[in-house]
């Protein structure tokens, strides 16, 4: 891959399925090929939506608001991060990226999906990932996963019913876009999900 490929490529998943474990491989698969990777994340990504991450995470407030919030940060990022990057020709690794409003707020929390529809074309003006590893995993398996590892936030809290809801969320964005989505089997070992992900690279020449 030359540096001035640009790439940008989102991690989604419920809870607990994996994704961070495997996105410093992926960049690192990315680098060793030639790309100049920016790892970077959602909520968050600069110091501005780093502030509402904190908010959003651990604030109660209702539905609106957290989307409104989440998409307020999506913005600050896009525009001082994520397009400038593109535009340099760097590869832009991301974990969770407006898909994950649409499962979260939308089918978790039960929003209109066409206001999410309005926000995401306001605050995106269409960019969209070039490749969506989605990292898929029942509900319960990921709970049992989250359980052994951190303490739960806002989110984490939710019962098992919202994470279903979610899951369904992440299938339908899949199922509208799958030229973007590749699902990926997370509940295997660790191993069996990094071939997978190396296969959707692959896959792509990347
Ligand atoms: N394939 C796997 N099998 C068993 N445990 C795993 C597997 N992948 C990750 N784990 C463990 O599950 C926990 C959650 O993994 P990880 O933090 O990567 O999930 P995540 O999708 O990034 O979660 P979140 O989005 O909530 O931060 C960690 O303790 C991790 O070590
Ligand atoms: C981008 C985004 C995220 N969320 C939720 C999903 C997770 O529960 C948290 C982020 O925590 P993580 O450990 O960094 O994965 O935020 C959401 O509800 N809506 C979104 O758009």
């Amino acid at each position: 891959m030359s540096s001035s490929s640009a790439r940008f490529i989102s991690f989604e998943g419920i809870d607990g399925a994996g994704k961070s474990t495997h996105i410093e491989a992926v960049s690192a698969r990315l680098r060793e090929r030639g790309a100049t990777v920016l790892n970077t994340r959602e909520p968050g990504g600069t110091p501005l939506a780093e502030t509402l991450r904190g908010l959003f995470l651990h604030e109660g407030m209702d539905h609106l608001t957290e989307a409104l919030l989440v998409f307020a940060g999506r913005r600050d990022h896009l525009v001082k991060v994520i397009e400038p990057a593109l535009a340099a020709g760097q590869t832009v690794v991301c974990d969770r990226f407006a898909d994950a409003s649409f499962a979260y707020q939308g089918h978790g929390r039960g929003m209109d999906l066409q206001v999410l529809a309005t926000l995401e074309q306001w605050v995106l003006q269409g960019r969209q990932p070039d490749l969506t590893l989605w990292f898929d995993l029942p509900a319960e398996q990921a709970a049992q996963r989250r359980a052994a590892a951190r303490e739960a936030d806002r989110f984490e809290q939710q019962d098992l019913d919202f994470f279903n809801r979610v899951r369904a969320g992440y299938a339908a964005r899949a199922a509208a876009a799958p030229q973007r989505f590749v699902r990926i089997d997370a509940s295997g070992d660790i191993a069996s999900v990094a071939a997978q992900v190396a296969a959707a690279l692959e896959a792509r020449g990347w």
